[in-house]
C-alpha cells in the first residue's frame, strides 16, 4: 500500500556525512557484464537500488534464465521448448532495455514485461535493431512497447546496425553490452543526435575495464567478437543520488556535507552536478576519499542549462531554480517525457503549486517564477517517479508542511533517502490515513 510522509526541516543549515549507495547505472551494466562473462567478471559494491536488486535477482538468481542461455559457450544448446519464462522487471527501464538485448541473443523463449508505465515506455527502436541482427522478437500487446516475447534461436545475420540516437541511449548501451558475444561482432551506426551520451561512454569504459575493446569514429562504434577478462568492476556511489544533497545545500543558508566515495573523476555524467551547482554557490572539494560541499550565497551566474547529457538531474536543478526564484532556461528535456512518468508534465503540475511555470517553447523550456508564492503547506504528487519525490523533498527547507506522496517510490534508486535526510535535521513523519 502506498503511504505518504510529512517532511519538515529544523534550522537553516545542513551538516552531516552521507554514505550513498552504488550507482544504479554502473551496477546494472556490471551485472549484465558479469552474466555475459559467465563468472569471469565480478561486481564490487553492488547498489541497493531496487532496480538493481531486481536485475541481480534475475541474472544471478535463476540459472535457467541466466547467463547459460546466452550464445557463446552454449551456442548449440537446444531451444528450451517449455512454457516461456515470464520476467517482470517492474519500473526498471534500464533493466528492461538491457535484458531485451541479453535474451534476444539467447536460446530460449522469454517474455519480458514490467509495470503499467513500462508498457508505455518505447522499445521499438531496440527491438528493430535486434531483429535486423537476427533476433526473433514479438510484441504481446502493443507494437513498439513491452511486453515482448523473445523467441530465442538467435542466428546473427549481420554486424551492421543503424540506430536512432535521440530517443534513449539505453538502446545503444544494450547493444554494446552484448556486442562482444556476437559471433560477427557489432558495428553500430548512430543516426542523428545522440542523447545521454555520457551513459554510452560509461558503458564503453566499463566494457573496457572488463577487457572488451572498441573503436568509436564519428557516429560509428565497433566491437569485435572477443572474450571478457577475469576482473572485478568496482561500482562508484551514485552521483544522481548526490544531486539531492547539492539541492539541499543550495536551499540551505549554510551547508557542510561530506559524501564519501565520490571522486572528481567519475564514469557517471551526472557528476556534472558539481559544475551546475557551482552556479548556486556550492563548492565541491574532493579530499579524504570523498567530496565536501559547502555553501556561500551567490547570485545565479548561469541562466541556461542544457540537460541533454544529464537528464536525471533535470528535476533536481529545475526545482532548485524554482525555489530560489531563478527564471532559468532549460534545453535537452525531450527525453523526460518517456521516463518513469512524463517528467515535464509532472514538473509543470507540481511547480504550479508554488506559482512557478515551466513554459515549453519548442525545445526550449523557460521557468517563470514571477508569480512564485511559497505556501505554508504543499502536497507533492510523485507519479510513481522516485526523482519527483527526491527532487521536491528539499522544498521542506522553505515550506513548513511538505507532504510527499508514496514515500517508498524512492526505493527504485535510493532506498535510504528518508533515513539519510534525518541525519541532517529533517523530520520524517508518517501521514496518518485519512
Ligand atoms: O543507461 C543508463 O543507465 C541510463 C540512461 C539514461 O536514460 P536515457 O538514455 O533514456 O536518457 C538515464 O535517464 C537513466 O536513468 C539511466
Ligand atoms: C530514467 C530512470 O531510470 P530507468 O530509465 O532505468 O527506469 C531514472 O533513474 O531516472
Amino acid at each position: 500500500m502506498k503511504h505518504n510522509i510529512i517532511l519538515t526541516k529544523q534550522g537553516q543549515s545542513a551538516r552531516g556525512t552521507i554514505q550513498l549507495t552504488g550507482s544504479k547505472s554502473e551496477c546494472n551494466r556490471a551485472l549484465v557484464i558479469e552474466a555475459l562473462s559467465t563468472g569471469k567478471v565480478k561486481v564490487e559494491n553492488i547498489s541497493d537500488a531496487a532496480d538493481t536488486v531486481t536485475l541481480a535477482g534475475i541474472l544471478r538468481g535463476n540459472e535457467e534464465i541466466g547467463a547459460e542461455s546466452v550464445i557463446g559457450e552454449f551456442q548449440n544448446t537446444q531451444r528450451d521448448t517449455r512454457t516461456p519464462h515470464l520476467i517482470n522487471i517492474g519500473p526498471a527501464g534500464t533493466a528492461m532495455r538491457f535484458l531485451t538485448a541479453y535474451y534476444a541473443i539467447g536460446n530460449e523463449e522469454v517474455v519480458l514485461t514490467g509495470s503499467e508505465r513500462m508498457k508505455q515506455r518505447p522499445i521499438g527502436v531496440l527491438v528493430d535493431a535486434l531483429r535486423s541482427l537476427g533476433a526473433f522478437i514479438e510484441y504481446e500487446e502493443n507494437e513498439g512497447y513491452p511486453p515482448i516475447i523473445l523467441k530465442g534461436n538467435f542466428q546473427q545475420q549481420t554486424r551492421n546496425i543503424t540506430i536512432k540516437g535521440n530517443i534513449s541511449s539505453q538502446y545503444i548501451t544494450a547493444l554494446l553490452l552484448i556486442a562482444a558475444k556476437l559471433p560477427l561482432g557489432l558495428e553500430l551506426h548512430i543516426e542523428g543526435e545522440l542523447t545521454s551520451r555520457p551513459y554510452v561512454e560509461m558503458t564503453l569504459a566499463m566494457l573496457n575495464q572488463a577487457g572488451i575493446g572498441h573503436t568509436w569514429t564519428e557516429n560509428v562504434i565497433s566491437i569485435e567478437h572477443q572474450n571478457f577478462a577475469e576482473t572485478s568492476l568496482h561500482v562508484e556511489p551514485d552521483w544522481s543520488a548526490a544531486s539531492y544533497w547539492y539541492a539541499i545545500a543550495a536551499l540551505s543558508d549554510e551547508a557542510e556535507l561530506f559524501l564519501p566515495g565520490l571522486t572528481s573523476y567519475s564514469l557517471q555524467g551526472d557528476s556534472v552536478i558539481t559544475e551546475i551547482m557551482a552556479n548556486f554557490g556550492i563548492t565541491s572539494v574532493f579530499k579524504d576519499g570523498g567530496v565536501y560541499l559547502t555553501k556561500e550565497p551567490k547570485p545565479l551566474a548561469r541562466k541556461i542549462f542544457d540537460m541533454k547529457e544529464c537528464p536525471d538531474l533535470a528535476q533536481t536543478v529545475i526545482v532548485v531554480c524554482a525555489a530560489l526564484g531563478h527564471n532559468a532556461t532549460f534545453t535537452g528535456l525531450e527525453t523526460l517525457k518517456i521516463k518513469e512518468t512524463d517528467r515535464v508534465l509532472a514538473l509543470q503540475t507540481e511547480l504550479a503549486k508554488i506559482g512557478v511555470k515551466l513554459i515549453e517553447k519548442g525545445q526550449v523550456y523557460k521557468l517563470d517564477c514571477s508569480e512564485k508564492q511559497i505556501p505554508q503547506r504543499m502536497f507533492v504528487s510523485t507519479y510513481d517517479d522516485h526523482r519527483m519525490a527526491m527532487a521536491f523533498a528539499p522544498l521542506a527547507i522553505v515550506i513548513p508542511g511538505l507532504e510527499i506522496e508514496d514515500a517508498d517510490v524512492v526505493e527504485k534508486s535510493y532506498p535510504a533517502f528518508w533515513t539519510d535526510l534525518q541525519k541532517v535535521g529533517f523530520t520524517v513523519q508518517e501521514k496518518a490515513e485519512s
